[in-house]
């Protein structure tokens, strides 16, 4: 039995190929990938957006699956409001202009502004909903944007929904800390494979002499992730103009721009799809 296992309710006659405990695989989803981080603010939930937008360039049917519950963001960053419909077999999820599949609790809430001030179980279990009672389309890829940390929502994805890998986002100055460490590790214990590691605000352009400053110090992430057996997918600098995009829920046409950033997140979603591509139909 793997730490997967451990703290699931139906684990009696699990066999581990076959749990109880994961909810039937109803949809036609190829690849469910989550993305999440040691720590809060490191753009995690933008790193989740721009991959979407990424693979969805490239011609891919995508989906994402907001799992940040007490924080959602992923619906601002499309400009998506509104609530959500039923439809014949479940919730319909929003689609965002290029037609990325969204859910987040945001979208069923009757005011967006209201916190969710409910605990953890109450939590976990409007994600699994996520994927049970969600009319989910045909999709290539389905993303998961966790909440910060190892708590009880990233549990509760990685012991119920059909994981194929984890994308871990981080900052130079977390990167060799224990946070990461503990994200690598629990996915490791859940016996999930790590895709690799995006590193955000790794350094900015001054806008007089283009120069290339690096914002936390001298680079040594290729050292580190070397050191912890993780492939580093990509290195995004901070960029203004992002913010100032996301900020008025255009996302997607940022991607319209040739930004450092952008064309960093599409060689990530490329070697993504290069990973997967025989399950990619
Ligand atoms: N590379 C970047 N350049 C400029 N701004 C960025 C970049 N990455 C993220 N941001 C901005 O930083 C803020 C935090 O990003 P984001 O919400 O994605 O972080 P997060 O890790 O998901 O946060 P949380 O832990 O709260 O879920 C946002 O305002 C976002 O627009």
């Amino acid at each position: 039995m793997s730490d997967a296992c451990s703290t699931c309710s139906q684990k009696e006659g699990c066999s581990g190929e076959s749990c109880p405990g994961m909810p039937e695989n109803k949809h036609n989803i190829r690849n469910v990938i989550a993305v999440m981080s040691g720590k809060g603010g490191v753009g995690k939930s933008s790193v989740t957006a721009m991959l979407a937008v990424a693979l969805r360039n490239e011609g891919f049917k995508v989906g994402i699956m907001d799992a940040d519950v007490t924080g959602p963001s992923i619906p601002r960053l499309f400009g998506l409001h509104g609530r959500l419909k039923n439809g014949e077999k479940g919730i319909q999820p929003a689609k965002t202009r290029s037609g990325i599949e969204v859910i987040s609790l945001n979208l069923l809430l009757p005011n967006e502004d209201e916190p969710v001030i409910w605990r953890g179980p109450v939590i976990s279990g409007v994600v699994k909903q996520f994927w049970t009672d969600v009319e989910w389309g045909e999709l290539d890829y389905m993303l998961v944007d966790l909440p910060p940390g190892t708590g009880d929502v990233p549990l509760t994805v990685m012991q119920t929904l059909p994981l194929n890998g984890i994308i871990v986002v981080t900052t130079p100055q977390s990167l060799v800390t224990m946070i990461v460490k503990k994200a690598i590790h629990m996915a490791d214990r859940m016996n999930i494979p790590v895709i690799g590691l995006v590193e955000n605000y790794t350094y900015v352009h001054c806008p007089d002499c283009d120069k290339r400053i690096e914002l936390f110090g001298h680079d040594n992430t290729e050292e580190a992730t070397g050191k912890m057996g993780v492939p580093l997918l990509g290195q995004l600098p901070l960029d203004p103009e992002f913010a100032a995009y996301s900020d008025r829920g255009e996302i997607e046409n940022y991607f319209e721009e040739k930004t450092d950033v952008n064309e960093t997140v599409a060689n990530v979603a490329r070697l993504i799809s290069k990973k997967y591509r025989n399950e990619v139909q």
